[in-house]
């Protein structure tokens, strides 16, 4: 698996460390105040758990499960709730955790359906951000890196299902791809 990767983008060292200080600006916004966080799967699944368990305040997690690109490197532009939240977002603190946006198609409808729900607050929070992919002006309060216009896997993120178990971020050798 490792010999399919070209270059390491972001290493699991990198990621640990950005990681806390995240969970501590988390702690400090979100203290007293028992927020929602959601993961939304499967992308995020690593992120979320690194960064929650050094969240150091009472919250409430859930689940949402989205795709839209279906394995592949590009947007099919439809974001398809695979499964939905079991909590009511009704006046809740919202806590979005992403693993990473790149058009913002996902988190645009992700917003938008939880301002529909009545959410108090909505904050977002992601590990990587590629403003070059971006198709919606969506914005998140924290961001972990920026990663350039490339297709990255690792650490949650996929090329067809495989590499979300990589512990750093990278991006392929070319001839995977075709
Ligand atoms: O900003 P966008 O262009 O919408 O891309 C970001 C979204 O795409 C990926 O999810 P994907 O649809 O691949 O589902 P997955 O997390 O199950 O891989 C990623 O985990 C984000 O949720
Ligand atoms: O660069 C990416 N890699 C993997 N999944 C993704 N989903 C949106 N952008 C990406
Ligand atoms: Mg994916």
């Amino acid at each position: 698996m490792h010999d399919e990767i070209q270059e390491i983008l972001i290493s699991e060292e990198e990621i640990q460390v950005k990681t806390k200080q995240l969970a501590e600006k988390i702690t400090n916004d979100f203290d007293g105040k028992f927020p929602l966080a959601i993961g939304v799967l499967k992308g995020a699944m690593p992120f979320m758990s690194d960064l929650l368990k050094r969240v150091n305040t009472h919250i409430e997690m859930d689940f949402m499960d989205v795709s839209s690109y279906e394995g592949g490197m590009k947007s099919t532009g439809e974001v398809k709730i695979i499964k939905d939240l079991n909590t009511q977002v009704k006046d809740r603190d919202i806590l979005i955790i992403e693993d990473i946006i790149d058009s913002g198609l996902t988190l645009s409808y992700l917003v938008d359906l939880f301002k529909y729900r009545q959410a108090k607050s909505i904050t977002i929070v992601t590990l990587l951000d590629k403003p070059t992919g971006r198709k919606s002006d969506v914005k998140a309060d924290l961001v972990g890196f920026e990663v350039p216009d490339a297709f990255v896997v690792g650490y949650g993120l996929d090329y067809e299902e495989k590499y979300r178990n990589l512990p750093y971020i990278g991006v392929l050798k070319p001839e995977i791809y075709s």
